[in-house]
């Protein structure tokens, strides 16, 4: 016996979707999600208007120059827990160079990404590195997506042998970006405690020096059946907050709305897609809702994304804010610390449930 099983047990290294995608026919028993459970591909419009903000006309501070520009978040917020946001500060070069490193990275050849898997030994599961999520059980249904986690905030937790030094330019690029978004999502969670009623610094001082920020690369292969795989199951965020770059060429993005109708987000070329995470929503005790959303893929084209998680440093514990409970709104969420959160959304991730659902009273 090893001690980790794995050996016994190969269903637990699964393959990387890129290669499988270079082969097959037909996607693998494995990634064939169960009937009822399908996807429609094409998603319902969303109806006007888009959730779209400009982030140049919301301000950190108590007051509020455009008040209409604080009226749109509210409404994105309120309809569907995200919004697209535009006025973000980074130039359409910058945002164009961070989409090509990161489709770079797996453009590279297999022995170059594989020095940064997330299977140690070949087969021990981390989160950070390249590959897949964990495999927890032989029928789990797979995604058809390749991921690469990495740690970029706070310096003291990156891992430097983590960093690709392929393409040559991504890891300056990803620093960059990573103090870029950092502004950005101190003045939308400056604004989204104003929305609730809370102190403007009650969001941003849960996310101190010492919160982790993971970035996510995601991957999506063209897939020979969109209809019957997801590139990601429906699922949310585990997270504070989550910043996503989106692919501005291929769509794929769909967000379930209160109606329980998949809606397709909509791209807008160089916006930001900016999203509630579970525990803003634990946070502010329900009023901010954290959206359930799931990827689709294509039958011809690829698909990448760069995703920003923020979360809490982990011992860190996650309850709604006292100034939001009351008789006539008791507090709706059960305490967690931070890592034990994390760790759930692994499992549920696998399993297709929700981590959130865990806490609620
Ligand atoms: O690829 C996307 O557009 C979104 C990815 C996502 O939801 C995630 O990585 O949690
Ligand atoms: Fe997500």
């Amino acid at each position: 016996m090893t001690g980790d099983g794995n050996q016994d047990q190969p269903w637990k290294i699964p393959p990387i979707v890129q290669e499988l995608a270079a082969g097959v026919q037909a996607p693998p028993s494995r990634y064939v999600v169960r009937e009822q459970d399908r996807p429609d591909v094409a998603g319902a419009v969303m109806p006007e208007p888009i959730p779209l903000v400009d982030l140049s006309r919301l301000s950190a501070a108590s007051d509020d120059p455009y008040p209409d520009e604080v009226a749109k978040l509210r409404s994105a917020l309120q309809s569907w827990g995200l919004f697209l946001a535009v006025g973000h500060g980074m130039e359409p070069s910058f945002v164009a160079e961070m989409m090509n490193v990161t489709k770079g990275f797996y453009k590279l050849p297999r022995e170059e990404k594989q020095k940064y898997s997330n299977l140690v030994n070949g087969r021990e599961f981390r989160i950070e590195g390249y590959g897949n999520d964990i495999v927890l059980s032989e029928n789990q249904t797979l995604d058809w997506c390749d991921r690469f986690y990495i740690i970029v905030e706070p310096e003291s937790r990156k891992v430097h042998s983590l960093w690709p030094t392929q393409p040559p330019t991504f890891s300056d690029t990803l620093r960059e970006y990573t103090a870029r978004c950092r502004e950005i999502v101190n003045l939308v969670l400056a604004n989204m405690a104003k929305l609730v009623g809370l102190h403007e610094r009650y969001f941003v001082d849960m996310l101190d020096e010492e919160a982790v920020t993971y970035a996510r690369l995601n991957y999506y292969p063209h897939c020979p059946e969109p209809d019957r795989v997801f590139g990601l199951k429906p699922h949310s965020d585990a997270s504070v907050i989550t910043v996503v770059l989106i692919d501005d060429t291929v769509s794929g993005l769909q967000v379930q709305g209160d109606d329980s109708v998949w809606y397709d987000v909509p791209i807008v070329p160089n916006a930001l897609l900016i999203n509630v995470g579970d525990v803003i929503e634990i946070l502010s005790n329900g009023l901010l809702k954290s959206p359930v959303h799931r990827v689709v893929t294509n039958l011809e084209r690829e698909r990448v994304s760069l995703v920003m998680f923020y979360s809490m440093e982990p011992e860190k514990e996650i309850e709604p804010a006292p100034e939001l409970v009351d008789e006539e709104r008791p507090g709706r969420y059960r305490k967690t610390k931070t890592k034990d959160y994390i760790a759930e959304l692994f499992e549920t991730l696998a399993r297709g449930t929700r981590a959130l659902d865990k806490v609620k009273i």
